[in-house]
């Protein structure tokens, strides 16, 4: 076999059929990460939730996958909540985020009834009471705190902290306005607190500097308020396999040391111990997708470099040009045959910057060869674009080495489908 096979597939075979570039998801993967939440967190430690975090990687057949396999979902926009509507998903276990939600989202959540908003900011507070009282709904909410923890990762997805636009900053007096007004509200309930440190975390140092943080928060919030803090939402960010110095650890690495700290502080603070949320998106995904482009222009700069560019890049794939984020890839069609070459993956827009892989090393390659590129299935087909007017690709499920479309490509006239 000269060619590369990806949960049980031929990736060429995929590649000839739906054309490139396209994104390609196993499923199988995806249920094993989604049954690891239930096996070694939900079922091993009492009073917990989970919920994916869509912003990872959203259609409707994902919504679909992660209901069924009994976890919740965390969404951040009405577009999101939307897609989880139409999939049939139950409202109750969703999770609404956003540090700027509007007047329609929240209207759009609370009419549906979903399960949590997390408050981002104090005044939000206003906009749900008032629309909650006008559709004559019950509101849970939770508060997102700013845990003031710079977490060890890329500048632009670190989010906890002091100096964030996330949350609800820890002030003695910003959180006195927050509880006062959240104690005072008719329609809506505090029910706890949320913190998110940073995504592509590959240790565990901050969550539990964070849960320390939190329940001296819970402490405090009893001992001024009398407030029993019945749910934590302790976020994601747990790190997956890029390159070869990033991997992905177990979830138990993450969760254990979660469970541990939290019991642990509880106890200390003589606090009842509150049901603790995990909402994990990258590590679920993430190393569950490829991508598939076609090889066409190749440029030799003699003594400087050879660019191959490929049929897609930023378009598909934002995060090197955002993040500096490494990815790996290797000629699908000749995955037996000798690295010869190092050669600079180049995107096809109009931008010095969409390079997609610098210095990879790969055999001889010519005019369309296909080339993967691994562990995109979080954050590329979320994150896409029609910039240069480019088609998004398609995105296929593989489940048991059977695939299925689950994304059409876009056509032209798609990408024309508003103008007027
Ligand atoms: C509130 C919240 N929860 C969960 C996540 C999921 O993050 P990750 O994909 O790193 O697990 C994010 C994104 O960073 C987030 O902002
Ligand atoms: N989009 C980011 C992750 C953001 C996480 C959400 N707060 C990435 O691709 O790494």
């Amino acid at each position: 076999m000269k060619n590369l096979m990806f949960a049980g597939c031929d990736i060429v075979k995929l590649a000839e059929k739906y054309k490139t570039p396209l994104y390609i998801m196993s499923e199988d993967y995806i249920v094993e990460r989604l049954r690891e939440i239930k096996n070694d967190f939900l079922n091993r430690h009492e009073k917990t939730r989970a919920v994916y975090a869509s912003k990872a990687f959203l259609t409707k057949e994902m919504a679909r996958i992660v209901h069924r396999e009994g976890i919740g979902m965390d969404v951040v926009s009405g577009g999101e909540l939307y897609t989880a509507m139409k999939a049939e998903f139950p409202m109750e276990d969703i999770i609404f985020h956003g540090n700027n939600k509007t007047i329609d989202e929240l209207e759009l959540a609370i009419e549906n009834n979903v399960g949590r908003i997390v408050v981002d900011h104090i005044e939000e507070m206003d906009l749900i009471e008032e629309i909650a009282k006008e559709k004559n709904k019950k509101v849970y909410i939770l508060f997102r705190i700013s845990p003031g923890l710079e977490s060890d990762t890329h500048k632009y997805i670190q989010t906890g902290q002091v100096d964030s636009k996330f949350g609800i900053p820890l002030t003695e007096k910003t959180i006195s306005s927050a509880m006062e007004k959240a104690l005072n509200l008719e329609f809506t309930e505090l029910l706890g607190f949320h913190f998110h440190i940073g995504s592509q975390l590959s240790d565990n140092e901050n969550h539990i500097k964070a849960i320390d943080i939190m329940t001296k928060l819970m402490k405090k919030v009893k001992d001024e308020y009398g407030f029993i803090t019945k749910e934590l939402n302790t976020g994601g960010g747990y790190g997956i396999h890029y390159s070869e110095d990033e991997h992905r650890k177990p979830l138990s690495y993450y969760t254990d040391s979660i469970m541990i700290e939290i019991e642990k502080q509880c106890k200390s603070y003589d606090l009842e111990r509150p049901l603790i949320i995990i909402e994990p998106g990258r590590w679920v995904v993430g190393e569950a997708g490829m991508t598939i482009y076609s090889i066409g222009a190749i440029k030799e700069i003699p003594g400087i470099r050879t660019y191959i560019s490929i049929d897609g890049g930023m378009p598909d794939n934002p995060r090197p040009s955002l993040y500096e984020a490494k990815y790996e890839g290797v000629i699908i069609n000749k995955i037996h045959e000798e690295p010869t070459e190092i050669v600079t993956i180049a995107g096809k827009c109009c931008e010095s910057g969409d390079i997609l892989i610098w210095d990879l090393k790969i055999p001889k390659v010519e005019r369309g060869d296909f080339l993967g590129v691994l562990s995109t299935g979080a954050y590329n087909y979320s994150m896409s674009s029609n910039y240069n007017r480019i088609p998004r690709p398609a995105v296929v499920m593989i489940t048991e080495g059977k695939d299925r479309l689950i994304v059409k490509r876009e056509t032209y006239d798609d990408i024309l489908r508003n103008d007027l």
